[in-house]
């Protein structure tokens, strides 16, 4: 019987499954993570990296992968919030969702309840420059064009900027980096995706093995990565590398604290979550 396999296809998951060999039985489809949950959750994948908000929503009947993950302790560049009024003055503003994300959209919705907004948040697709000139005061972008779209804010950044020092701002646009936020915050990483699958049907261990292989030599070769995936992106490979070697791909013992207080304040009372 196949055993079908869904891929979330931002360059940040690269560095997993750029090498990964599949063992013959498998299958996979890939695609922005809304649809990556919504094909776990009715069945038409069995294992797929998928937003950890969905993950919590469905603990009851999904277990996670021990030891996988999409995490970052600080920046991640790629989950951003573009406005032009202070992140403090955003009150009552209306600001736009992509329709990409489940993770993203809740983590903006707590750190907008810890900092007492209250704005209006509506689903509309188009790019932040877009959005921002059509009356929209914030707008919340991810994955790669959200990367993208921060470049073209804040770039060109020259080579004598440390990485440390990336900028936020740039053409009278704030950035806000989300997982920055949450980890002024709390000053815990933030787990954006996990590998779900349902409790009754874990991945094969051939599977499993063929995964943990390919990061291996993913995590080992970033600059390789980050060469082939700066010209389709577009950006500077000293950039993409950066953002790359950022993540968090283990599901440590600190990611998942910081996965439990995300579950409990955006989901309080969720089902216990299980992990494989
Ligand atoms: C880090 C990112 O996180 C992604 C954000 C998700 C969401 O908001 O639902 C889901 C999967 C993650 O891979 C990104 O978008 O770049």
């Amino acid at each position: 019987m196949t055993y079908h396999v869904g891929l979330i296809h931002y360059t940040n998951v690269a560095p997993l499954t750029d090498r990964l060999e599949f063992p013959e039985g498998v299958q996979f489809v890939s695609g922005v993570p809304t649809a990556m949950n919504a094909a776990l959750l009715d069945g038409r994948v069995d294992l797929a990296n998928i937003s950890v908000f969905e993950f919590i929503r469905h603990a009851d009947h999904l277990a996670a992968l021990h030891d996988f993950s999409v995490a970052v302790l600080g920046a991640v560049y790629s989950v951003n919030l573009f406005h032009v009024k202070p992140w403090e003055e955003l009150s009552d503003v209306k600001i736009a969702l992509t329709s990409q994300s489940a993770t993203s959209v809740e983590l903006l919705r707590v750190l907008l309840q810890k900092s007492g907004i209250d704005a209006h948040l509506i689903r509309a697709e188009g790019t932040a420059l877009e959005l921002l000139s059509q009356g929209y005061d914030g707008v919340l972008r991810i994955g790669d064009s959200a990367l993208r779209e921060w470049y073209e804010v804040v770039g060109p950044i020259s080579e004598d900027v440390s990485m440390l020092d990336l900028p936020h701002t740039g053409r009278g646009v704030i950035v806000t980096d989300l997982a920055q936020k949450w980890y002024e915050l709390t000053g815990h990483p933030f787990v954006f995706a996990v590998w779900a699958h349902r409790k009754d049907n874990p991945p094969p261990r051939d599977l499993q093995l063929a995964m943990r292989n390919a990061r291996r030599w993913g995590v080992g070769h970033l600059g390789e990565i980050s060469q082939a995936h700066a010209s389709k992106l577009g950006l500077p490979w000293r950039v993409v590398q950066h953002y790359l070697w950022n993540f968090r791909y283990h599901l440590e013992p600190p990611d998942r604290a910081g996965l439990k207080v995300f579950a409990d304040l955006a989901s309080p009372g969720h089902a216990e979550l299980t992990f494989s």
